[in-house]
């Protein structure tokens, strides 16, 4: 049975007041029994996370990641200094740096691979555009976004991955994606990490992001292949992100 983790992507969200009450308000609420969770916040903030949340149960981690090593290469943050700041995790591919800064497969692949480098858990996001989807292109879309990275980093570093599955056409839209389509997304996904590296594969955990809220978090991570999730505007709020937790 694999460990549930519950991840917050803060985005481009926060301020150093919001983000001191946001995790003081987790903190209080965490328990021992519960779910591991981590938050992914924008760089700026990393020092703060370091320094509210070093000796606590919860994790860190970042939103991006170079593919480069320190040098010349004007607003990157690489993988080092996000180790410099004790971060556990870097989500890469999120669909936002996909659409948004024109994030190939092969680029996103990169960045696991710098991740994986510098001793970081990658958070490799895959997913569907709603025409994707009722095109019946899921399966090819996220098999290639996740072979990519398979290639880039090899069999050995399959149990060293996150994988999280995030429907375009559910992030930040209330739309969900029922624990049945989901779980069939998760499931292939694992079959693939399976063909990859069979005994890996079974400790992989594949979160679920788009719309988790504790209303439905249950019912999503009661699925088989549903190893968590990966929340964004439900992690805004100490009370709903604990409530996801707990739900876990
Ligand atoms: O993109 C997401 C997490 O990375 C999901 O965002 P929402 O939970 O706001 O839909």
């Amino acid at each position: 049975m694999r460990p549930k983790l519950v991840v917050g992507n803060w985005k481009m969200n926060g301020s150093r007041a919001a983000n001191a009450q946001l995790l003081q308000g987790i903190l209080a609420g965490l328990t021992e029994a519960g779910a591991a969770s981590a938050v992914c916040v924008p760089a700026p903030y990393l020092f703060q996370c370091e320094q509210l949340l070093a000796g606590s149960s919860m994790a860190w981690g970042a939103q991006d990641v170079a593919t480069e090593p320190c040098g010349a290469f004007t607003g990157e943050v690489c993988s080092s200094m996000l180790q410099d700041f004790g971060c556990r995790y870097v989500i890469v591919g999120h669909s936002e740096r996909r659409a948004y800064h024109g994030e190939s497969n092969a680029l996103v692949a990169s960045k696991a691979k710098a991740a994986l480098d510098a001793g970081l858990t990658p958070i490799v996001c895959v997913g569907e555009a709603l025409e994707q989807r009722e095109a019946g292109a899921t399966q090819d879309v996220v098999g290639a976004q996740l072979d990519a990275v398979l290639e880039a980093v090899g069999a050995d570093a399959v149990p060293k991955l996150v994988l999280a599955y995030e429907p375009v056409w559910a992030i930040g839209t209330g739309k969900t994606a029922t624990p049945a389509m989901a779980q069939e997304v998760h499931a292939f996904l694992r079959e693939k990490l399976r063909n990859c590296n069979a005994e890996a594969a079974e400790s992989v955990q594949i979160l679920y992001g788009g719309s988790m809220k504790p209303e439905n978090a249950g019912d999503l991570m009661a699925q088989p292949d549903i190893d968590g999730g990966l929340i964004g505007g439900a992690a805004l709020k100490s009370s709903d992100f604990l409530g996801i937790i707990r739900a876990a």
